[in-house]
């Protein structure tokens, strides 16, 4: 049935702890992402979605990342086992969060590895990033647990950026966009559009044709807005920082059967 619910995630005290892989560290100011991810909370809200707080883990410094917890298709809701091993804890509050939803949960399983930011579903196929923190064996789960519900699950080689969802997302009509620089194989996606900006790579389909996008990709944007999408910005520079995204920030729940 059609849901229109975001869980999403208050950050964590310790935020400006959370990892860095591919980009320098630098300081975040961890009052100020909490104001940027009200903001962001607010926006889904505007945009008619009735978000949902998982209980914070304020131990956790990433735990805001929600996204890397759980991974959803139809009612489904497959708890990840993160590639970093300071994330795992953060599964917990998710776990709870979703079970009270009425989702089935299902989970990634020793010895495999998945981060929800490796997977990206386009209709009813599923690309799942292999790259640094989803391997082989997390792959192989997504496939055991979601090809039988009608899945068509294709892996993608990721080496440049974190997750597969930091090189692409895509767009309400299935075409894929990225930033060339920052995209493995363009030629696995069908339709692909190549945008100026790394972090124009990021959108959060937000309904009908409207967009959610970090305010740092004003040249996408505007060709995002050229070809007749709605563009809603946000600016989420301290969670950039982290090597975070519009995206990152929630799990939208769009089949919950209850
Ligand atoms: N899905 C995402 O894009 N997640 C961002 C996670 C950032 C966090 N600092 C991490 O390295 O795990």
């Amino acid at each position: 049935m059609p849901s229109k619910k975001a869980l999403v995630r208050r950050p964590s005290p310790r935020l400006a702890e959370g990892l860095v892989t591919h980009i320098e560290r630098e300081k975040v100011d961890v009052g100020l992402a909490v104001e940027q991810w009200e903001a962001y909370v607010e926006a889904l809200r505007t945009h008619g979605w009735e978000t949902i707080e998982v209980d914070p883990e304020d131990d956790c410094p990433d735990s805001v990342f929600v996204e890397d917890t759980v991974v959803m298709y139809k009612n489904v809701a497959l708890i990840t086992r993160p590639g970093a091993e300071s994330r795992r804890e953060e599964t917990v509050g998710v776990e709870e969060a979703v079970a009270r939803l009425g989702c089935s949960v299902n989970w990634i399983w020793e010895p495999g590895t998945l981060d929800g930011g490796d997977v990206l579903k386009v209709g009813d196929t599923v690309y799942v990033g292999r790259g640094g923190r989803t391997n082989a064996a997390g792959v192989q789960q997504v496939r055991a647990a979601f090809e039988p519900l009608g899945a068509r699950v294709v892996p993608v080689p990721v080496s440049k950026v974190l997750h597969l969802k930091s090189a692409v997302t895509a767009l309400p009509d299935g075409t894929v966009i990225g930033h060339i620089p920052k995209v493995d194989r363009p030629s696995l996606f069908p339709g692909f559009l190549s945008v100026p900006e790394e972090s124009g790579a990021h959108v959060v389909l937000l309904g009908g044709h409207k967009l959610l996008m970090a305010a740092s990709a004003p040249k996408t944007a505007e060709l995002l807005t050229d070809l007749g999408h709605e563009v809603v910005t946000v600016d989420i520079s301290e969670f950039e920082k982290l090597e975070g995204c519009v995206t990152c920030l929630s799990v939208r729940l769009r089949e919950l059967y209850a």
